[in-house]
């Protein structure tokens, strides 16, 4: 196979990250005969610096000519005083939405050999295994006005808009994914309060009626947050508007340990698909070797999985993580608890690879013999 990929790397420990990924990608297209060409482009912070422009065109048109984008992470404490509008977070909006990825995957699987890593306990989040599905797309990041008012601009506003066909193509997105799992879709909204949040609920309960074998809850955004550290076991898929998605998956995060560890699918209908880690591009940390880089590793695997259709070599990955992290290797973030050593990005992403080629040698020997 031959696919060419878009590597925008961005900034803080999104190049860091990004190095070790790409080492697993090139890894696994040499073994299983793939060409994988990259190409880098410039986002966030980094290009604000090179082109003025938190997503120069340039970067959208070499995402556009792609099969598939990877992204590191966009933002930072050097642009903090740039105007809203050229914000390296801005970039990040925007390429999202030029693109049409609609539909954020985030799974939530907590590892066997991390549950001590986890502030809660093991029987919480022991078999935790579920998938978040975020609309990426509309919503309050959006939402037109947003701006602040007044003669001393002390009033400052912000619009939570959504379209019917907006909330219908993403609540579709996750009853398909329930479809293929074990059957339960938990739609998040504040229904309570909020009239986007009403819209969502009836629209939840319309389109299930094509989805007749798929239990459906409804449960609003605070008790949603409860349950997740309470009983995360109970959720299988949850659909849930932008902002609501943004933050439930940071807290999600932790079932696993760390947010290190959390990778995401952007997608559209057609499968083509942006993937980067759900977490951002830690400042406080950047440039010292301690990022932990499988989130990033992880969102390889899922590029393979959901945009090129390469199940084993993304169960490859998978299983090439869970042998590293069942090893005791651990970056910071993860070593709590741990009893084994503290790796660095570099080594932790090299284990990876190794244990990657240390996989594919017995799986090639035992096919000779078979
Ligand atoms: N997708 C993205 O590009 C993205 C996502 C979230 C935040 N951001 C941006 O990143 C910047 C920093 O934001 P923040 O500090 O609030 O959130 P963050 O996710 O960058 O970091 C939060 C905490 O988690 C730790 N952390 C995050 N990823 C880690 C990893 N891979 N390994 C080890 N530790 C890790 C950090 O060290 C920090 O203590 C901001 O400009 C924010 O807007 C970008
Ligand atoms: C950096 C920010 C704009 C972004 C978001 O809120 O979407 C991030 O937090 C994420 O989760 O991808
Ligand atoms: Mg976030």
């Amino acid at each position: 196979m031959k696919k060419k990929v878009a590597v925008l790397p961005g900034d803080g420990i999104g190049q860091e990250v990004m190095n070790g990924a790409l080492d697993v990608l090139k890894a696994v297209g040499d073994w299983f005969g793939h060409e994988f060409e990259v190409v880098q482009g410039d986002i966030g912070g980094v290009a604000i610096d090179l082109h003025g422009n938190p997503l120069p065109s340039e970067t959208l048109e070499l995402c556009k000519k792609s099969d598939a984008v990877l992204l590191g992470a966009v933002g930072g404490p050097k642009w903090k005083d740039v105007p809203v509008h050229l914000r390296p977070e801005k970039g990040l909006l925007e390429i999202r939405k030029e693109l049409g990825l609609f539909a954020n995957l985030r799974p939530v699987s907590t590892f066997e050999s991390l549950l001590s890593a986890s502030p809660l306990k093991r029987n919480v989040v022991e078999d935790v295994d579920f998938v978040l599905v975020r609309e990426l797309t509309g919503g309050l990041y959006f939402g037109k006005p947003s701006e602040r008012r007044g003669k001393n601009k002390e009033v400052a506003v912000d619009t939570l808009q959504y379209e019917r066909s907006e909330i219908e193509r993403v609540v579709h997105k996750a009853f398909q994914l329930a479809s293929k799992r074990r059957k339960k879709l938990t739609s998040v909204d504040k229904a309570n309060v909020l009239e986007t949040s009403r819209m969502w609920r009836e629209i939840v309960d319309e389109v299930s009626g094509s989805y007749p074998d798929i239990e459906v809850e409804h449960l609003l955004v605070d008790v949603a947050a409860m349950k997740l550290v309470y009983q995360p076991k109970q959720f299988d898929v949850i659909v849930t508007e932008n902002m609501f998605g943004d933050i439930l998956s940071d807290e999600a995060s932790m079932l696993t340990g760390s947010l290190g560890m959390l990778p995401s699918a952007s997608l559209r209908e057609d499968g083509f698909g942006l993937y980067e880690p759900v977490h951002g591009s830690a400042p406080d940390i950047a440039g010292q070797d301690k990022a932990n880089p499988l989130a990033m590793i992880l969102s390889v695997a899922m590029m393979l999985r959901h945009s090129f259709g390469l199940k084993e070599e993304a169960e490859m990955i998978e299983l090439a993580v869970q042998e590293v992290l069942n090893a005791g290797y651990r970056t910071g973030d993860l070593w709590n608890l741990g009893n084994g050593p503290v790796v660095g990005t570099k080594a932790m992403s090299q284990f990876v690879v190794e244990r990657l080629e240390a996989d594919h040698a017995l799986s090639s020997i035992l096919s000779a013999y078979l």
